[in-house]
C-alpha cells in the first residue's frame, strides 16, 4: 500500500533511556481506517512507543509521519488529527460528565462545545449520568467518558494505551463493543495491550514487540499460520515409548508432558514430513495410543516466539 494512504509510517526507530536500550528498530506501518494491535507483555516498550508518536517524547532516531505529518517537524497538525487515551485517565472526577466534555471542547476550540458534549453523552450511553459527577461513575463508564473526551475534537486516528486493563470482564467486552463502532465509524485505532484475546478479537492487523523490536507482524490467521497447521499431538502407551519417540524425533522441534505420556511436534504441515514422523515411529516400534492434528492459537504463537528469542538470547 501506497505511504500516504497510510495512517502511520514508523521507520527505523529507536529510543533510549539512559544505558538502557527500550526500542531498538522499529518499523511498522498502519493502513487508514483499521485497528493496528500493539502486543507485548510487562514493559516491552508499548507505551513508550505510543509516546513517540504522539509526541509527548522524542525517539533518538527514525522517523514517524501521522496522517502524512513529520511528529517532529509539525507536531501542531499531528495533534490536530489524533487523541489519545491513556492508561491514566484525564477526566476530573469532582466535576460531572458533561462538564468534562464541555472544557474539553473549548481546549479544543470548538465553536459549540456543548452540542458535542451532549452527540458523545448520548453515543456512549452516559445522557442519564451526564450531571452526575465523575466519582460515582463506575470504572466502564469512567473509560468510557474518557474515550469520549478524545472524540471532542473528531480525531481521524486514535491511540489507546491498554484500554482494558483493570477493568472487570463485562467492561471489558463493553469496551470492545465500544472499539468495534469506532471503527465502523471510520476512524483508524492504534491500540496496545498485553491480551493476545484482545488483540485476536479488535485488531486487523497484530504487532508483538517483545524486548523493543517488532517480532512478527499480521493478521491473527497469519500469525497462527506462523506454526502452520503441522502440529501433531501423539500420545504413547507408556513412558518407554514417549522417550523413545523423543529420541527418534529429536530434529524436531517439540513439547513433551511427561506423565501423560504426551509429546506435542511442530512441522511444516507437509503431508512428507507427517508420513516420515510416522514411518519413523512405527519402524521403531513405538506404541502409539492416539494422535491428533492441531489448530494453533495465538497464545501459541506468542510462547513460542518469545521463547525462541529467549533460546536466542541465552545463546549469545
Ligand atoms: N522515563 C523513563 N525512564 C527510564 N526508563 C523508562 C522510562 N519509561 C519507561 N522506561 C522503561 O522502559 C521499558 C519500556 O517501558 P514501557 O512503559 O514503554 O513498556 P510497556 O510495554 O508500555 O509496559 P507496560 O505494559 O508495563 O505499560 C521498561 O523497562 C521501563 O521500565
Amino acid at each position: 500500500m501506497l505511504k500516504q494512504n497510510m495512517s502511520i509510517c514508523v521507520s527505523s526507530l529507536k529510543k533510549s533511556y539512559g544505558n538502557k536500550k527500550v526500542l531498538s528498530q522499529v518499523n511498522f506501518s498502519v493502513p487508514g481506517k483499521t485497528v493496528y494491535a500493539l502486543l507485548g507483555s510487562n514493559g516491552a516498550g508499548k507505551t513508550t512507543t505510543i509516546r513517540i508518536l504522539t509526541g509527548q517524547i522524542k525517539a533518538d532516531g527514525g522517523e514517524v509521519l501521522i496522517e502524512g505529518h513529520d511528529v517532529l517537524k509539525s507536531p501542531e497538525k499531528v495533534r490536530e488529527v489524533i487523541s489519545l487515551t491513556g492508561q491514566f485517565s484525564a477526566v476530573d472526577d469532582a466535576l460531572t460528565g458533561k462538564e468534562n466534555l464541555v472544557i474539553m471542547g473549548r481546549l479544543r476550540h470548538l465553536a459549540e462545545p456543548e452540542k458535542r458534549a451532549l452527540e458523545l453523552l448520548n453515543y456512549f450511553e452516559l445522557s442519564g449520568a451526564a450531571n452526575q459527577a465523575v466519582s460515582t461513575y463506575s470504572g466502564g463508564m469512567k473509560r468510557k467518558l474518557d474515550i469520549a473526551m478524545s472524540l471532542v475534537g473528531n480525531p481521524k486516528l486514535i491511540f489507546l494505551d491498554e484500554p482494558t486493563t483493570g477493568l472487570d470482564p463485562q467492561s471489558r467486552h463493553s469496551m470492545w463493543e465500544l472499539i468495534r463502532e469506532l471503527k465502523r465509524s471510520g476512524v483508524t485505532i492504534f491500540l496496545t495491550t498485553q491480551y493476545l484475546e484482545e488483540a485476536e478479537q479488535l485488531a486487523d492487523i497484530i504487532a508483538i514487540l517483545d524486548r523493543g523490536e517488532i517480532i512478527a507482524e499480521g493478521t491473527a490467521e497469519e500469525l497462527k499460520a506462523y506454526l502452520l497447521d503441522g502440529a501433531v499431538k501423539f500420545i504413547f502407551e507408556d513412558a518407554e515409548s514417549l522417550e523413545n519417540a523423543k529420541q527418534i524425533l529429536k530434529h524436531y522441534k517439540t513439547a513433551s508432558v511427561s506423565e501423560e505420556h504426551q509429546l506435542t511436534v511442530y512441522t511444516d504441515g507437509k503431508a512428507d514430513t507427517l508420513a516420515l514422523i510416522f514411518h519413523g515411529l512405527y519402524e521403531n516400534q513405538v506404541k502409539i495410543r492416539e494422535f491428533s492434528q492441531l489448530a494453533p492459537d495465538l497464545e501459541d504463537v506468542f510462547l513460542t516466539m518469545i521463547s525462541e528469542r529467549e533460546g536466542k538470547f541465552n545463546e549469545k
